[in-house]
């Protein structure tokens, strides 16, 4: 099982935005977690493909955009065409979510669904072969610095046992309240991508980015 710390852009400072990303490459992060709000689906808004197009030209990582977007359908192809490697849809945004994951996969890029803590896995259940990725958000999607809402560990553990069971190579990935304390529980649970914002952006970047990662690789130890 790969384990990887996703960090979240949205709460990096974006006055410094590029440094920043090079810091996080070159402290050996793979994967670029990029959050866009709408103001409708959540109640703020981030920033959109302007911001992803630019960044792209001078990063090679992963970027794994999180769409918090009503009828994500709309910006499919725009997302893959300003950088997106995976595009995250919320099964509570899309009309038709069968079609949802179809776009993303005829666009050629991973296929990610989220759920909200207040929707059951059991509503995305009959789509995990179709998925590369589940996101369990541990928050009310929307702001970072949130507090880990600790009735979604279950989900997480239910969620690894259907993937487990029928033998589906799907990620767990998590999103919101991930530090010192809660990483260790979602690992634990089942996730292994872990997104993290407020954790990796505060204070001295690369030296959370080593003491993230030194830990992550402790507790998979554990695991293993
Ligand atoms: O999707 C998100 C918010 O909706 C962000 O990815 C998330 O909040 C990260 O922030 P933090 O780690 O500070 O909770
Ligand atoms: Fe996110």
């Amino acid at each position: 099982m790969e384990y990887r710390l996703c960090p979240s852009i949205l709460s990096a400072d974006f006055n410094r935005l590029g440094e920043q990303i090079q810091t996080l490459e070159k402290a050996g992060v793979e994967w670029l977690h990029i959050d866009v709000m709408d103001g409708d689906f959540v109640p703020s808004i981030s920033f959109g493909m302007p911001v992803i197009r630019s960044i792209r030209k001078e990063s090679k990582m992963f970027f794994d955009v999180h769409l918090m977007v009503s009828a994500p359908e709309r910006y499919i192809q725009d997302f893959v065409d300003c950088g997106a490697d995976s595009i995250t849809v919320h099964a509570e945004a899309c009309e038709d979510l069968e079609r949802a994951i179809e776009l993303i996969r005829d666009a050629g890029v991973k296929v990610g669904v989220s759920i909200k803590p207040a929707t059951p896995v059991n509503d995305i259940s009959h789509l995990l072969e179709d998925v590369d990725m589940v996101l369990i958000m541990t928050v009310q999607p929307g702001f970072g610095g949130q507090k880990y809402l600790p009735e979604c560990t279950e989900k997480i553990v239910e969620l690894k046992e259907l993937i487990d069971r029928e033998e589906l190579d799907v990620d767990i990935q998590v999103d919101g309240g991930i530090n010192d304390e809660t990483m260790e529980t979602v690992m634990k649970a089942g996730a292994n991508l872990l997104v993290a914002g407020s954790y990796v952006f505060s204070g001295d970047l690369e030296t959370n980015v080593y003491s993230i990662q030194k830990k992550m690789d402790k507790i998979k130890s554990e695991i293993d």
